[in-house]
């Protein structure tokens, strides 16, 4: 139990440096919270919750493996190098995936509902 809450402690750590260091993480956050705030006002079915709580975390968790793949290639390389390069370019795009396919959740599920309460329907 100690060794579970010590391992807590240190990942904990690591969120933290992630949100202190990485402003895009600081702008995930935002805009998931804004998201969440738009969709308490909608009615949405506890389905479409689950869902737009997995593609905000898919976003949070790509972005944090990113913040580890830069500390690690700026750790192991230093100087430049062109493999070091596609490290740190290929952890990016896995936030751009995230990020793209979120925001199309975000339009599928939050679109209609948002539409008829704009419209007044
Ligand atoms: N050691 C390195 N060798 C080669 N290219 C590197 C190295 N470190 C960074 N780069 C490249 O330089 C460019 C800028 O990287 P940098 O990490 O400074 O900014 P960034 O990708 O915008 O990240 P951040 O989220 O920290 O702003 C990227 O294409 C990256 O792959």
């Amino acid at each position: 139990m100690k060794r579970f809450i010590r391992s807590l402690g240190f990942a904990a750590a690591g969120l933290v440096h992630a949100l202190r260091s990485e402003r895009h993480m600081r702008f995930h956050l935002a805009a998931a919270a804004a998201v969440c705030i738009v969709a308490a006002k909608l009615p949405l079915s506890r389905t479409q919750w689950a869902v737009l709580l997995l593609a905000i975390a898919l976003v949070i968790t790509a972005e944090l493996i990113n913040t580890a793949v830069e500390r690690a290639v700026d750790l192991i390389s230093p100087e430049l190098h062109p493999l070091a390069k596609l490290a740190k370019d290929t952890a990016a795009g896995a936030v751009l995936a995230a990020v793209f396919f979120s925001v199309l959740v975000g339009f599928v599920i939050l679109g209609p509902p948002l539409w008829s309460l704009l419209a007044g329907k």
